[in-house]
């Protein structure tokens, strides 16, 4: 055969370790395994409302930097004893970036923010990193965006997400059935919060699709479906649905569907009309509801950094200002620490009410 027919559009094919070859040059030991276990079943807890703490996924809109990322995680660290009785709090630890069109696609798809693409590079990057938050004994969240690389990291999340872009997307509501960490989906950009929820009914069923083994073969998989899917209440961009009435009304929506009437609200994003500024006032307002006695809410999640705003990758790595995002805009650091003792605080107040 001489016209050709395939890979018309393929301009390179390199090879990726298989992963287990990945788990076994960065293992997750059985401290490690342990912590995330415990981490997992926490926030299970609170989404059951078996703990009347507030799940916070809390960090850097994207991990760009490991060693600002492990500073992060180290403050985390030392500020949750003070808060622990009120908030879990779980790290935002993002390596995989959704883009509206083009962009930076995160650190496993661009390691070095140059467009090389060393995604294997990425990869290691990534499981150091969350191995090293789990030493530090800090539960790490991620949004899981691509269908291959959750063989090579998602067994060291305590949280994973399914963003807005894809909320919608068959594949991934099948790929969430699979996954060991409760999953939060989030309502779709154009403010749907129907497509997240038919997205937890899917995957809490058993599904079979083709995968990836830890060899690196193709397989099908059958997986017994999630329990943990809930609700991430994100805004849109004609407006946000952090608001009581907008809280109640999605309440209401998850308990005509025959699910639990629990919800994390995303402070940034469509909620804060994309102003990194605004999230302080947002999660305030949620505060506010919460100590008034919402048990509808269960979680927050909060876009921060060590150095507050966003900055352009001009140049790859070079020039860029330790700790600031180079994705979304983000809190800084104090702001960060004066919106968590705000939350923990209206828990304690929550807790008073429902004594009284
Ligand atoms: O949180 C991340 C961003 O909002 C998302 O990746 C979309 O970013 P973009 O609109 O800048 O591409
Ligand atoms: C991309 C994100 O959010 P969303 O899917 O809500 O846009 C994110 O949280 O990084």
């Amino acid at each position: 055969m001489s016209t050709q027919i395939s890979d018309i559009h393929i301009a390179q094919a390199d090879p990726l370790p298989q992963p287990r070859l990945l788990q076994g040059e960065l293992p997750a030991g059985e401290a490690e395994a342990a912590f995330i276990a415990a981490s997992r079943a926490a926030t299970r807890n609170i989404l059951r409302g078996l703990d009347d703490r507030l799940l916070v996924i809390v960090g850097p809109c994207s991990i760009h930097e490991p060693e600002s990322a492990l500073e992060y995680a180290a403050r985390l660290r030392r500020l949750a004893p003070r808060l622990d009785d009120s908030l879990l709090l779980v790290m935002r630890v993002y390596f995989e970036k959704p883009r509206t069109r083009m962009g930076w696609k995160g650190l496993i798809y661009d390691p070095e923010l140059d467009g090389q693409g060393d995604i294997g590079a990425g990869l290691r990057h990534a499981r150091r990193i969350l191995l090293e938050c789990a030493r530090l004994g800090v539960p790490a969240a991620s949004e899981i965006l691509d269908l291959v690389t959750p063989q090579y990291y998602a067994e060291l999340l305590t949280w994973g997400a399914i963003g807005a872009r894809t909320v919608q997307s068959p594949l991934h509501r099948q790929m969430a059935s699979a996954l060991s960490a409760p999953v939060g989906f989030k309502n779709a950009t154009n403010g749907s919060v129907g497509a997240a929820i038919d997205a937890i009914h899917v995957a809490v069923q058993s599904h079979r699709f083709p995968s990836i083994s830890l060899e690196g073969k193709a397989i099908v998989i059958t997986t017994t479906g999630n329990p943990d899917g809930h609700l991430v209440l994100r805004g849109a961009s004609d407006g946000p649905n952090y608001d009581a009435a907008s809280v109640s009304r999605a309440a209401a929506s998850l308990s005509q569907a025959g699910l639990p009437a629990r919800l994390v609200i995303d402070c940034s994003h469509g909620n804060s009309n994309k102003d990194f500024s605004r999230q302080p006032a947002v999660a305030a307002d949620i505060a506010q509801q919460i100590a008034s006695g919402s048990s509808s809410i269960c979680g927050l999640m909060i876009e921060s950094h060590l150095v507050e705003g966003r900055q352009d990758i001009v140049d790859g790595r070079q020039g860029l200002r330790y700790g600031q995002s180079v994705t979304d805009a983000c809190i800084g650091w104090e702001a960060t620490v004066a919106v968590l003792e705000q939350l923990a605080a209206s828990v304690r107040q929550r807790r008073a009410g429902a004594r009284a």
